[in-house]
């Protein structure tokens, strides 16, 4: 199994490289009768798209997506949904350089380790142009999740060591208003200003620089996620380590709950309304694998990526000495253009559960 499915009975396989002919998405059990609103799935894959501002590739794509199956007359049919992004602007001879040269971090050496056979141009399949058909196949999943009063908002939480404030004071319109003034996507417009400042001048240096990015579920009833291994935060962990350069997941307290007492950690419950409610969220709106109707939170820590403009030392496919410089058009942060693939893979994990959920009792 070359791993390209992800769902139960919402699931999704890709295909596609970055620079073949075109990379896409079949999306298999959406439910017949969704109004699938084809602007809405645009505008989503609008926010990912390479060449939208000066801190992302300067890659010119226009993701322009393409229904093949699955929709008529604006509704879904309940069967597979095909969906296409042709690739428009591929500039494979900035690749000929690492045809047999391995760039550290990337993952030229392991897919040649795996194969035996690596397709060099823009790191073909292991490029994150196929998160693309993601967001495509998430908008979907957001249709079904929005049928259902599910919503998802994630944003840049930070960039390098800039930090955004706590703002969840704010509703979320008012958060989403904020986030899309601002290349960086950030909510908060001050600390917004600052990552951009700082990764346009980690470009110029020919630097790349890492990034977080929090999301939150809201409106999720209690009652979704599998009560053993497929755990609602361990989908949503498989699903967000699944995105490229992702190197840390947590939820709720995560990693600073290891240093509190369990006096001060258990989330207390109220008594005012038929859903139980508790006076803190430090279990990020999940116990037991399954979730509470609390607010779901989680955080998403990307590494800085690989392709970077200065020499550096590398070996070649025979295990010699070599030098590489990254050449061609990167993301100095990826972060910007993550945003829309973090909710696009919660929903896919939502949209999921919350069919498996109808299964669960009479
Ligand atoms: C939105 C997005 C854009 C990316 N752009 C680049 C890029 O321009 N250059 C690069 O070297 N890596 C980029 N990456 C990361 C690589 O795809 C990733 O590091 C590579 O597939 C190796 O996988 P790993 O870092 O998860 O181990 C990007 C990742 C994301 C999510
Ligand atoms: C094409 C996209 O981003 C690409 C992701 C990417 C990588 O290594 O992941 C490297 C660059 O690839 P290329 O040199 O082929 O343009 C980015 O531009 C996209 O997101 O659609």
């Amino acid at each position: 199994m070359a791993g390209n499915t992800f769902g139960h009975l919402f699931r999704i396989s890709t295909f596609g490289e970055s620079h073949g002919e075109a990379i896409g998405v079949i999306v298999d059990g959406c439910p017949a009768g969704l109004p699938i609103d084809l602007e809405f799935i645009q505008s989503e894959l609008d926010k990912r798209r390479p060449g939208q501002s000066k801190i992302t590739t300067q890659r010119k794509e226009s993701d322009t997506v393409q229904i093949l199956s699955g929709i008529f007359e604006g509704q879904s049919t309940g069967t597979p949904i095909a969906l296409l992004i042709p690739n428009e602007d591929h500039r494979s001879k900035d690749y000929e350089h690492n045809k047999t040269v391995y760039r550290p971090s990337h993952a030229d050496y392991t897919y040649d380790a795996k194969y035996g056979i690596r397709d060099h141009r823009g790191g073909g399949r292991s490029s994150a142009r196929e998160t693309a058909a993601r967001v495509a196949a998430g908008a979907i999943a957001k249709l079904l999740l929005q049928h259902y009063g599910i919503g998802i908002f994630a944003h840049v939480s930070a960039v390098g060591t800039i930090n955004a404030p706590n703002l969840a004071a704010l509703p979320i319109a008012e958060l989403l208003a904020q986030r899309e003034e601002n290349i960086v996507r950030c909510a908060d417009p001050a600390t917004a200003n600052e990552m951009i400042e700082f990764i346009d001048s980690v470009r110029k240096d020919g630097d790349t620089v890492g990034g977080k990015i929090s999301c939150i579920i809201h409106n999720c009833p209690p009652g979704l996620g599998e009560p053993v291994f497929d755990k609602l935060h361990a989908d949503l962990g498989k699903a967000m380590l699944s995105i490229n350069a992702v190197h840390g997941f947590e939820y709720g307290s995560g990693f600073s709950g290891s240093e509190m007492r369990g006096s001060a950690h258990n989330d207390i419950f109220l008594t005012d309304g038929a859903i139980p409610k508790t006076l803190t969220n430090f279990s990020g709106g999940i116990q037991g694998g399954i979730s509470n109707g609390m607010e779901i939170n989680f955080t998403v820590a990307f590494k800085p990526v690989a392709t970077i403009m200065h020499n550096q030392q590398t070996v070649n496919a025979a295990g010699e000495a070599a030098e590489i410089k990254g050449k061609g058009r990167h993301d100095p942060c990826v972060v910007p253009r993550a945003v829309v693939i973090v909710e696009a893979m919660a929903a896919l994990v939502l949209a999921d559960q919350l069919l498996r959920n109808k299964s669960s009792r009479l």
